[in-house]
């Protein structure tokens, strides 16, 4: 059997991918912590691993493989086929397609609940509520138990939803999280309490899910021993990646499918923990090697192969001071003269204009647009930089933030589907039926209400009494719901059906209706990827589609564009060139009210991941002042900014200095001239009529 593949890895990087296996057996090995430096090569690793154990006889359909993002185990799927292809030749074609399990923890935990949906007495053709359906549902509860009506101000749907998160997937009692994160909202303990046990009855009224269930029901499967050894004998090898970003139930999720460790492999890097506002916790990863009756064993991957030196350098710096982490000294061998740079400028729109400056002058000496990439911390840092970019005709495409999903129109078709998907949906029931002219509040409760008990929720619909003033697009839309219920034209030809029955609406409901519905045109062939309706709704809940781009549309993947985007999404990615914009106290760290070590040292790593996505240049801007967000209109209001506190003065010497514009001498006079002038101008004034 040809091993060369084994050959182009690093010694670190190969004990991880040969680990347990010998002479030809892949069984379940004791478990396995890789713990991953940026830039190390742990893709690369991960995917090894699965490609040598399948490649030494371990069963692909017997291999489950977690990520962060279902792109990142679309890639990771991918590599594992090839390098299996490389060394398995003509026999590697029987294993295409085999490798059945790879997807984020909540899309797999959807197919678990729905495969096992009967043994915990549910019924399988739930459907998935994303973020704003379930504020939206939160919010329709807390009206309904009156405590939007409170004299003193009961916390938005937002926060509730935000602290039943938490509450949920940290596994911690409600009592504790308002003490620590909500300490403003902890007077609302009780009425929170029975909120929240009222927002759980409506889920399970409607048959619908939120992200947390997914993960919640699994972990409570755990807790049945009898179906914990069913679900987790599943798999002979269970991986993860990305293990910093996990949180207590997904941490009991693993130990609970795999109580001895055996054939588990976690790979994550400590130092690149960015989810804590998501309740991950690093705890998971430093917690691992003693979970298990065994101790793990833990290989650390110490070489980057991405960063020249100066870079990583600085990063080095900016991490070292951390005040827990697994130790971890990140070498390279790619020399460099370039010290990446600090930058200071006067504002946020010579920030824009800098940057525009040297991305040009980069793809002048070669570095294409697409090599290049300006992150952020929030989504709307980037306005001027939008603007600019617009004027002067570059394109780009922006990574969160808003998502094309998030827009009106593309909600109103995707409620449509899920409410012929789960006619007991009352957010999406809700949302589609005000679409029509005349139909309010009321009037949709009223039919939501006789839907809701039916036994044929939407034979009920047909015989209810027409909202009044509704007329006939009434019966339009009971014929289109009747359609697409029964299957009628066909997945995915239904979106079709949709499109010609919405557009009408959307044209009396928004001005630009033409960009809209080549919006929905866009979401159709997406839709023809997809074998079926509650695939498609599934994983586009779950993760969807990341990119916008100004309003002439998404660039054709060929063509060349700049890459904006937050540094969250721009996790596991890299760059010849990265910009960070605002690297100021206030945006990096985030303005944090209490200022705590735990978050403080989040936003420290959220630095680190910016600074190592870059392999050969690094641009830090410091704008001396910058506009606060949230002000209404063209508001001017800005505060002085100061260096983040990250790069202390100590680390200034491994990075370059500068202020732009730069001032030449010429520059330097004039301006000094101008200082020099002095008008009475009270005297000149008076004198016009003297
Ligand atoms: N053994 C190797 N030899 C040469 N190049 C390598 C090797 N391993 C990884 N690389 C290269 O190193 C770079 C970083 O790899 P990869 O993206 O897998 O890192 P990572 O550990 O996932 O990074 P991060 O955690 O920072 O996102 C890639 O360009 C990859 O091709």
């Amino acid at each position: 059997m040809a091993d060369g593949y084994l050959d182009r890895l690093n010694d670190a990087q190969r004990a991880a991918v040969t680990h347990g296996v010998a002479q030809g057996t892949a069984p379940p090995a004791a478990p396995l912590l890789v713990i991953a430096g940026a830039g190390s090569g742990k893709t690369n690793t991960l995917a090894h691993r699965v490609a040598h154990l399948i490649v030494n006889g371990a069963d692909p359909r017997r291999i489950l493989l977690m990520t962060f993002s279902r792109r990142a185990s679309a890639e990771m799927a991918r590599r594992v086929e090839r390098i299996c292809a490389q060394v398995l030749g003509d026999r590697a074609g029987a294993l295409a397609g085999a490798l059945g399990w790879t997807g984020t923890f909540h899309g797999i935990g959807a197919r678990i609940i729905r495969a096992h949906a009967e043994q915990i007495g549910m019924d399988p053709a739930f459907s998935i509520h994303d973020r704003e359906d379930s504020a939206d549902l939160m919010n329709l509860v807390r009206h309904e138990l009156g405590f939007s009506r409170t004299e003193s101000r009961f916390p938005t749907k937002g926060t509730c939803l935000a602290i039943y998160s938490r509450v949920v997937n940290a596994e911690q009692p409600l009592a504790d999280v308002l003490l620590k994160h909500y300490p403003w909202c902890a007077g609302w303990q009780e009425q929170l309490k029975t909120l929240f046990g009222t927002y759980v009855a409506a889920k399970q009224a409607q048959n619908v899910l939120d992200y947390d269930d997914l993960l919640l029901v699994w972990a409570q499967m755990m807790g049945d021993p009898i179906l914990a050894a069913e679900i987790g004998g599943t798999w002979d090898h269970v991986l993860v990646d990305e293990y910093q970003d996990t949180n207590r139930l997904q941490a009991t999720i693993l130990l609970g499918m795999k109580p001895d460790g055996a054939g588990l492999t976690v790979v994550g890097d400590d130092a690149q923990s960015i989810y804590a506002f998501r309740a991950a916790t690093v705890r998971n990863i430093l917690d691992f090697p003693s979970a298990f009756p065994t101790p793990a064993t833990v290989l650390t991957l110490e070489r980057n192969y991405r960063s020249s030196q100066p870079i990583l350098a600085a990063a080095n710096a900016v991490i070292e001071q951390a005040s827990e982490r697994f130790t971890k000294n990140l070498w390279t061998n790619r020399a460099s003269d370039a010290l990446p740079r600090l930058v200071c400028v006067k504002d946020d729109s010579d920030q824009a204009r800098y940057i525009v400056e040297r991305v040009l002058e980069d793809r002048e000496q070669g570095t294409m647009l697409k090599q290049q990439a300006v992150l952020f911390r929030a989504a709307h840092h980037s306005g001027s930089l939008e603007v600019e970019l617009t004027r002067r005709n570059i394109p780009f495409v922006k990574f969160g933030g808003l998502k094309f999903l998030d827009s009106a129109h593309v909600k109103d078709v995707l409620a449509m589907l899920r409410f012929a998907e789960n006619p007991r949906d009352r957010v999406a029931g809700f949302r589609v039926m005000q679409l029509l002219p005349a139909v309010g509040p009321t009037s949709a409760r009223r039919v939501l209400d006789a839907m809701q008990d039916a036994p044929d929720p939407i034979a009920a619909l047909m015989q209810v009494r027409a909202p009044a003033r509704a007329g006939e697009g009434w019966a339009g839309f009971v014929d289109m719901m009747h359609g697409l219920r029964n299957r009628s034209a066909g997945w995915p030809s239904e979106i079709g059906l949709i499109r010609h029955w919405y557009e009408p609406h959307l044209e009396r409901l928004h001005e630009d209706a033409t960009t809209r519905l080549s919006d929905l045109r866009q979401l159709e062939q997406i839709a023809g990827g997809y074998p079926s309706r509650e695939r498609f709704l599934t994983d586009l809940t779950l993760d969807p589609p990341a990119a916008t781009s100004d309003q002439a549309g998404v660039p054709l993947l060929d063509e060349d564009y700049l890459i904006l985007s937050t540094i969250h999404s721009a996790k596991g990615q890299e760059w010849r060139s990265v910009f960070v914009l605002n690297t100021v106290d206030g945006c990096i760290p985030s303005d944090l009210g209490t200022g705590e070590t735990e978050e403080i040292d989040e936003e420290r790593r959220l630095l680190y991941v910016a600074m190592t996505r870059a392999k050969d240049s690094l641009d830090l801007i410091v704008p001396q002042r910058f506009h606060i967000h949230g002000q209404h209109g063209m508001g001017d209001r800005h505060v002085y900014a100061a260096r983040t506190r990250f790069i202390d003065p100590a680390m200034l010497s491994l990075f370059e200095t500068r202020a732009w514009p730069i001032v030449t001498p010429e520059d330097a006079k004039r301006q000094d001239a101008a200082k020099q002038v002095r008008i009475d101008m009270a005297a000149r004034l008076r004198d016009m009529w003297g």
